[in-house]
């Protein structure tokens, strides 16, 4: 797909992702983690890579990505970072795995 198309597409996936029909398993990942607020001094000890849909929405304002790959990437790194620092039986880890579901079957489409 050329660029700006790709973008566009990149544009609706997030679109997506924010919706308010998943607001309540995507939440937690709309914006930076804010370590202070949630008590989770060591978040950034072990998430060396943080990554947010706020912050995916900036740079595809700001034309910070070259094509989809480096949208994709950072929607994945969201994810990577939920299964890194959450037990696999928390409540956020299975939010991140169903936010995760909607990811890819709109990425897929
Ligand atoms: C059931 C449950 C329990 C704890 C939380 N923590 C949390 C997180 C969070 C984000 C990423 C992450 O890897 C871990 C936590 N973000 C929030 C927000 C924005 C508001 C309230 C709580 N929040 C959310 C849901």
């Amino acid at each position: 797909r050329k660029k700006n198309n790709e973008l566009n597409f990149c544009r609706k996936v997030l679109q997506e992702l924010r919706k308010r029909t998943h607001w309540h398993y995507a939440y937690p990942f709309y914006e930076p983690v804010d370590a202070e607020a949630l008590r989770v001094p060591d978040y950034y000890k072990i998430i060396t890579n943080p990554m947010d849909l706020s912050t995916i929405g900036s740079k595809l304002d700001a034309d910070q990505y070259k094509n989809s790959e480096g949208f994709e990437s950072d929607v994945r790194q969201i994810f990577k970072n939920c299964y890194a620092y959450n037990d696999q039986k928390s409540d956020v880890y299975k939010m991140g795995k169903m936010l995760e579901s909607v990811f890819e079957k709109k990425w897929s489409e």
